[in-house]
């Protein structure tokens, strides 16, 4: 599967979510589609899922406009952050319904992950709780089986043990129905030792994709003296920057050039503190 956005841009009554994203991501693999609050994920892959259509642009699945072509959305498993399930149908009749719609639907591996998160089959969503609607869609994303299945923060309310589950149904499903999966989760430090692959939203644009193995070679923090840090510095894309006492941090992006200064110290960058430094970013460019 192949997912192409081409110049994306969306934009609400008083709003740009999105701006002329462009990216080309193949599966099967588990993406970390990251970004702070409102960064746009969710309006993205809303129109990943054919649920509206982009401002300008396009995005494809193996070259279809996905907006265009209802049968490429029978292969894509939208589970949405806030739950799509209707209130008066039970926990059954909502598997139902989405088995309508997934043709490639595993309803025995359905009611065994009803036993792993403890639903009980009649009772009608609207009395679950949230963790427990969190597992509906954690239920319905695995059995969808479709070859793009997407989990937009899908586990608000899950307790530590629930999300353990889901962490290990992922690599469990990726080893034996590999698909792509795009995963949206505040929860980076928990979840980033499973992305293969990570997308980075920042206000509306795509600021980063990158293997998850060239990551410590492309985001570093340097530290030394302010002159030091200033000379290394030179020429690459800094996202954040800040002296304390006689001590100056730079976080940046390498492109894969190598920095060359002395009396500095070059450390890699996680994914979580990358997007706290960018909550705090003194200059941001456009990179990949
Ligand atoms: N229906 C809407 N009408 C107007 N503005 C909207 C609507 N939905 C989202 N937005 C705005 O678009 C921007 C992107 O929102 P979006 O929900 O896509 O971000 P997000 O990255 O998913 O955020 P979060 O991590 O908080 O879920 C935000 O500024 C938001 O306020």
């Amino acid at each position: 599967m192949i997912i192409e956005a081409r110049n994306v841009s969306k934009s609400y009554t008083h709003k740009q979510a999105l701006e002329n994203i462009n990216f080309t991501i193949e599966g099967p693999k588990i993406i970390g589609f990251l970004g702070h609050n409102g960064a746009g994920k969710t309006t993205f892959l809303n129109m990943l899922a054919g649920l509206f259509s982009a401002t300008e642009g396009e995005i494809c699945v193996n070259g279809e406009n996905v907006f265009n072509a209802p049968h490429v959305l029978s292969e894509i498993c939208f589970v949405a952050e806030s739950g799509n399930f209707q209130d008066e149908m039970t926990v059954a009749q909502s598997l139902k319904a989405n088995s309508f719609f997934y043709p490639k639907w595993d309803e025995d591996f359905a009611k065994e992950l009803l036993q792993v998160f403890a639903l009980n089959p009649k009772d009608k969503v609207k009395s679950l709780s949230k963790g427990m609607v969190s597992a509906l869609g954690i239920i319905t994303g695995f059995a969808s089986h479709a070859a793009i299945t997407i989990f937009d923060e899908p586990y608000i309310g899950l307790d530590a043990a629930g999300r353990n589950t889901f962490y290990d149904l992922l690599i469990e499903q990726q080893a034996e129905n590999p698909r792509l999966f795009l995963l949206s989760t505040h929860l980076i430090d928990e979840a980033s030792a499973l992305f293969e692959e990570i997308l980075i939203l920042h206000e509306g644009k795509l600021l980063l994709q990158k293997d998850a193995d060239e990551w410590p070679q492309h985001v570093v923090a340097v530290k030394g003296s302010p002159n030091h840090v200033e000379q290394a510095i030179e020429g690459f894309e800094v996202i954040y920057k800040q002296s304390f006492m006689h001590e100056m941090t730079a976080v940046l992006f390498t492109n894969g050039k190598e920095i060359e200064a002395e009396n500095i110290t070059i450390g890699s960058v996680s994914l979580q503190d990358m997007l706290v430094y960018l909550s705090k970013k003194k200059k941001v460019g456009s990179t990949r």
